[in-house]
């Protein structure tokens, strides 16, 4: 397994140096893997994830991403074809279909399928959203089939790294193993690294490598 992602030295604060989130993070994530980052409220995994999504910049330390430092390829550039993101909140535009919300994310990040409707849609009958469906306004689907959307979108871009913050935070028991197992093919299957930040044992139990932040450090489990 290649890595894909590395953390050198990394530390986070917002306010005062002095209440470092985490410091010294030297961690490393591989292709073709699942990960599970854990931890109590107010820890610092959101504040971590949008590190590695190339949302904020560490404080110190750096990120590489296939061996170069995120400042090196670009926060934008980074974000637009490196990585994708999952949210709680799914980030669909909800007006639009399923279908015009994924082509419209494989327009803006040059997808190798860009504009092939055919692959949209044979992607998302795989992951239990038919024709029919996929040609209705995303915010007319339950939240379970909003987050298949989102997961179907990643799936038809490139990106190599997928992150997801709480992805099955709004869902229930049912919905939460399938969408897990949805993320598990998109490691599996199509060897991107897969990293989730989770509060559920159940959903972190699943994965194929657990991370916990405590006491500012991350520890693997
Ligand atoms: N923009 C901000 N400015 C200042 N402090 C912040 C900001 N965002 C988060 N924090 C603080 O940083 C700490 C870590 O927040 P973060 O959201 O990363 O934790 P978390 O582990 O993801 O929590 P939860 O599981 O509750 O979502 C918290 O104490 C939070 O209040």
């Amino acid at each position: 397994m290649e890595k894909m992602l590395k953390t050198k030295n990394v530390a986070y604060w917002y306010d005062k140096k002095e209440h470092k989130l985490f410091d010294n993070v030297n961690l490393e994530f591989k292709e073709g893997k699942l990960y599970a980052i854990i931890g109590s409220s107010g820890s610092g995994k959101t504040t971590f994830l949008s590190l590695l999504g190339g949302l904020d910049k560490p404080r110190a330390g750096t990120i590489e991403f296939q061996g170069v430092p995120l400042s090196k390829i670009g926060l934008t550039n980074y974000r637009n074809h490196d990585v994708s993101m999952v949210f709680q909140s799914y980030n669909l535009f909800p007006y639009m279909s399923a279908l015009e919300n994924i082509l419209t994310a494989m327009a803006i990040t040059k997808a190798e399928h860009v504009h092939d409707k055919d692959y949209v849609f044979e992607v998302l009958e795989k992951i239990g959203i038919n024709k029919e469906m996929a040609k209705k306004k995303v915010g007319r689907l339950s939240g379970g089939q909003q987050q298949r959307v989102a997961i179907a979108r990643t799936m038809c871009c490139d990106a190599k790294l997928v992150v997801a913050d709480e992805p099955t935070g709004n869902l229930d028991e049912q919905n939460t193993f399938e969408v897990l197992d949805l993320f598990k093919a998109v490691a599996h299957e199509q060897n991107k690294c897969v990293i989730i930040v989770t509060h559920e044992s159940m959903v972190a139990q699943r994965c194929d490598q657990q991370i916990e932040l405590k006491n500012n450090e991350f520890l693997i489990k």
